[in-house]
């Protein structure tokens, strides 16, 4: 059984909420007076939960960098996900909602992307097991908690990854700058994949070739692309807006 160090109020508070059993201690910064700890603390002695209160610099020491807000928590290591779990995961929802991350290296946008993906009811998040940021503690952190809400599913060949969602009767509709299709103007309502590119080269060849159509978020500045976390955000909340509006 491995462990991990998780930094942040959102990364514990979520992990109370959803998996106590995973934490094995906690600590705190020492002195701290604040109304965010205090029902940590208290939820902590509910359940048996070591908590150590430790001076700034032993904190720091043990985040190695990583930004903590005068938290961390010691816990059982996540369960990490696969092509196995993304066929169940396709094969449980009536109408599958995924996004695919082809390469995307920033821990932050990793960490945006999760948060957005959670907010706008994305089912699984996919990425290519050797090109992606990690799941470390400043992903965590940016996430706000959705780390442990949405599953990431590392694959070993996205291609053949992709070509198998679509079998399985998932559109993939893929982001580029440059292309025709205005994203506000595609059919979103099906089951669905959406698909951003990397902060630097956007999506690999191969994925591109994969998709069934590509989708253009307009721009009416001078720079040339989103970051792709915005991007992310702007196209999973335009599924979000058709899915609801064919409710209605
Ligand atoms: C910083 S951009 C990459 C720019 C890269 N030079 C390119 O040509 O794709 C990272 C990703 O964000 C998404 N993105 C950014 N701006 C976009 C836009 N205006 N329309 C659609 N997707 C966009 C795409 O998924 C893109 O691959």
């Amino acid at each position: 059984m491995s462990n991990e160090l998780i930094f942040g109020f959102h990364s514990v508070e979520a992990i109370f909420e959803s998996e106590p059993e995973r934490f094995i201690e906690i600590y705190a910064l020492k002195g701290r007076d604040d109304k965010r700890l205090s029902p940590i603390i208290e939820e902590a002695r509910k359940f048996g939960i070591s908590v150590q209160f430790m001076q700034r610099k032993a904190l720091d020491n043990k985040s190695k960098g990583e930004q903590h807000q005068g938290i961390i928590a010691n816990v059982i290591a996540a369960p990490t996900f696969n092509e196995k779990d993304l066929d169940e995961i396709i094969a449980r929802e009536e109408t599958p909602f995924l996004l695919v991350l082809d390469g995307i290296t920033d821990p932050h946008n990793l960490g945006a992307c999760l948060r957005s993906a959670d907010a706008a009811g994305v089912h699984a998040i996919i990425v290519p097991k050797d090109k992606s940021a990690k799941l470390n503690g400043t992903a965590r952190k940016v996430a706000c908690g959705a780390a442990e809400t949405v599953p990431l599913i590392q694959v070993t060949n996205l291609a053949r990854t992709l070509r198998e969602i679509k079998d399985a009767g998932v559109w993939v509709v893929g982001t580029a700058g440059e292309t025709d299709t205005h994203v506000f103007d595609a059919n979103l309502t099906g089951p669905m994949a959406i698909v951003m590119g990397a902060e630097g080269e956007g999506m690999r060849r191969l994925t591109r070739e994969h998709c069934d159509v590509l989708v253009k978020i307009p721009m009416a500045g001078t720079v040339s692309s989103l970051n792709v976390s915005v991007a992310t955000g702007i196209c999973l909340f335009e599924v979000l807006r058709q899915r609801n509006a064919t409710q209605a």
